[in-house]
């Protein structure tokens, strides 16, 4: 479903992301791990269209992305929750959630699936979004992605400064995700147990390069953990 070939980018003439391949499935869940500044975030935000890509391509289906620009990209299915969630915190929560619809997006109903999801953010629903907590904010952020109709979700640190029993709900939930659409997942992570729980296949980066991978049921967690701690 996404296909990623010698991806190449950075800022400026400083060059952070050196050559990745990657391939993920409908259906399969990855996650990327990597400890602060081994470029997670630069390899989302260049699949993305928020960073230029230097060389290589990004494929979702048949479409090539590596032209378009970020709104296009996600018409053509690849949606992102940035780290730090990034919800619009003077507006509602329901009206987060339709800055992701695709048609008419003022008036038509949020999707049921949306709140049996994530049954908070129906409650929650009038409340503006910069009064939530920060784990009903991810779960947002998610809801938002999810109503643009994806075929790959992107998830930048969803664990990050959240609470151990809200990281379970959102784990429960993007396994859920997975099984209602088929999508394509990538998450990237620094906290192990979480992408245990839901990851088929790990990856390391470190420095920009892909530089070990593993079925979840061969992970060597000792090896995975020395890259997270070096
Ligand atoms: N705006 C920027 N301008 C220049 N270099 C940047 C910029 N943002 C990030 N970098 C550099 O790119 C590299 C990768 O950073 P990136 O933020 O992608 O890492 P990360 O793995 O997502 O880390 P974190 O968990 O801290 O977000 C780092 O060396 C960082 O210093």
């Amino acid at each position: 479903m996404l296909k990623v070939s010698g991806l190449v980018s950075g800022y400026g003439q400083s060059e952070v992301i050196h050559g990745i391949d990657l391939s993920v499935g409908q259906g399969e869940i990855v996650a990327i791990m990597g400890r602060n500044g081994m470029g997670k975030t630069s390899l989302f935000k260049t699949l993305m269209g928020i960073l230029p890509t230097t060389h290589g391509q990004v494929r979702v289906a048949d479409t090539d992305l590596t032209k378009l620009d970020s709104f296009q990209r996600v018409r053509a299915g690849i949606a992102y929750v940035p780290q730090g969630r990034m919800i619009f915190p003077t507006l509602t929560v329901e009206e987060n959630i339709r800055t992701g619809l695709r048609h008419n997006a003022m008036r038509a109903p949020i999707p049921a699936e949306i709140y049996a999801l994530f049954p908070v953010l129906f409650d929650m629903r009038k409340r503006r979004g910069g009064d939530l907590s920060g784990g009903q904010q991810q779960q947002l952020a998610i809801a938002r992605a999810l109503v643009t109709e994806p075929r790959v979700l992107m998830l930048d640190e969803p664990t990050e400064g959240i609470q151990p029993s809200i990281i379970k709900d959102i784990a429960r939930a993007l396994l859920e995700i997975r099984q209602m659409k088929n999508l394509a997942i990538v998450v990237s992570e620094q906290v192990l147990s979480f992408t245990m729980q839901i990851a088929d296949r790990l990856i390391v980066i470190d420095r920009g390069r892909f530089v070990h991978e593993d079925l979840r049921a061969n992970v060597d967690e000792q090896t995975i953990n020395r890259y997270l701690s070096v």
